[in-house]
């Protein structure tokens, strides 16, 4: 267990950084590679330990998978690309690996077995296994199929519609990945737009996909081939940059080439309007859309954050918890109860660690309201063994007058191993 101490910079937060490629899209890269016909390159691709289990998982799953400095070369042969595991796909840490290739192997003439680590084993799975078995595939886990380990023996699938009941991107993939296997058309609807990078993606490797108002329309029986993937700069990782740079005095960062996909730029809303002074240059290009993002130090001002907004910003709530410690006035986070199903209980870690800088915030059933503008103090904080606390109390300690002790540092290798040496280049 790494516990680092955290100490405030003599220096406000300069420069330009490219963070690492986005995590969502890496994951989805590696799993149409694999089933695509054809060498995928993928650009960009993030090294942290979420990306590599779904690299490893793969990889037990009979793909050739060659990892070159910071490309990744997936050589895909169409559907048939995956066999049988002679053993059990280890998920690690990472949701998105677990629910994505539930809905893959659901179409997949074998059996599996998947099974993560111990924060995993408590997140709810249902939500997958209960609209993949309408397609007719064996699934089971513990509790009727909620929790890991999950078995899964796939193959031939009916198509189905389906209203998501929560708003998830990973239950929304799942469902079209074993819809590009089944025979008809499935149809997913879709209350709450959450972020749509399968579906672009499913278009960028040759597929078809519409999508009309609410509803999303995939036909089965679709061959998908290879493609180049440039993944662009994780919009979820510049965010604790672009918060630093708001809340440390005399900052001014640049994050270039991070992903600016619609559906994903909630905190950019945000913080424009909390008042953070910005500039958005957007870069031409194909495929997801790509940018430079300048956040320089603000007076902020509190908000109230919920409905629609929260899919586009929900691994953000975190460091905008954060930022709105050091606002001015009330700020009110509701509709986010999704935030009780991740790594941790982000709600409660939140409130519970902030709490000990000495922030004024409170727990409320689906978020929380953190009163501003209070200077924090050091304390002994723990990120819960997940990332995104870790790094928001990394960025905190930025401005905390005595330094931060922070336990279970190393979570932050789920998504961004280069942390603190990416903050060091920004200081100095
Ligand atoms: O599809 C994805 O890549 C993700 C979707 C979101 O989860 P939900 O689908 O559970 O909302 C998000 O929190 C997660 O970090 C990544
Ligand atoms: C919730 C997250 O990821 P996952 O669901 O893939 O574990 C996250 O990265 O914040």
């Amino acid at each position: 267990m790494d516990k680092r101490k955290l100490t405030k910079p003599s220096q406000p937060l300069k420069g330009e950084l490219q963070v690492p490629g986005d995590k969502s899209i890496s994951h989805r890269a590696v799993m149409f590679g694999s089933v695509a016909e054809g060498e995928t390159r993928i650009h960009n691709f993030l090294m942290g330990e979420d990306c590599l289990s779904t690299i490893s998982c793969f990889r037990r799953l009979g793909v050739k998978i060659d990892i070159e400095e910071d490309e990744v070369l997936v050589q895909g042969k169409g559907w048939d690309s995956l066999t049988e595991p002679s053993d059990v796909l280890d998920t690690g840490n990472s949701g998105t690996t677990t629910r994505l290739m539930m809905g893959l192997l659901a179409g997949r003439p074998f059996h599996s077995v998947m099974l993560g680590d111990e924060s995993i084993a408590k997140r709810p799975m249902r939500r997958v296994t209960d609209p993949l078995k309408l397609f007719g595939t064996k699934i089971d886990g513990r509790e009727e199929g909620n929790f890991t380990p999950l078995s899964i023996r796939g193959g031939s699938l009916k198509a189905i519609r389906y209203t998501l009941p929560v708003a998830s991107a990973q239950v929304k993939s799942a469902i079209l990945l074993a819809g590009l296997q089944a025979d008809g058309v499935t149809e997913v609807i879709e209350p709450e737009r959450t972020r749509d990078h399968t579906e672009k993606m499913i278009i960028e490797f040759g597929g078809e996909i519409d999508r009309e108002g609410d509803i999303i329309k995939v036909r089965g029986g679709q061959q998908l081939k290879a493609a180049n993937v440039y993944v662009p700069g994780d919009i979820s990782s510049a965010a604790f940059f672009m918060s630093a740079a708001a809340i440390v005095r005399g900052s001014r960062v640049v994050l270039k080439n991070t992903g600016l996909n619609e559906t994903r730029t909630g905190i950019i809303e945000v913080m424009r309007k909390m008042g953070a002074k910005m500039e958005i240059t957007e870069n031409p290009g194909s495929g997801e859309r790509i940018g430079d993002i300048m956040v320089e130090y603000s007076e902020l001002q509190g908000t109230e954050i919920g409905g629609e907004l929260i899919p586009a910003l929900i691994d953000e709530i975190p460091v905008i918890a954060l930022l709105a410690t050091q606002a001015q006035g009330t700020t009110v986070i509701k509709d986010a109860e999704e935030l009780k199903v991740k790594e941790t209980n982000r709600i409660d870690a939140v409130v519970q660690e902030l709490k000990k800088l000495g922030a004024d915030i409170e727990a409320t059933e689906d978020g929380m309201i953190i009163k501003g503008k209070t200077s924090l103090r050091g304390a002994e904080v723990d990120s819960w063994g997940d990332h995104r606390i870790g790094m928001t109390l990394a960025v905190a300690s930025l401005i905390t007058e005595s330094p931060v002790f922070l336990e279970n540092a190393e979570a932050i290798n789920i998504s961004y191993p280069a942390f603190f040496d990416h903050l060091d280049k920004l200081i100095h």
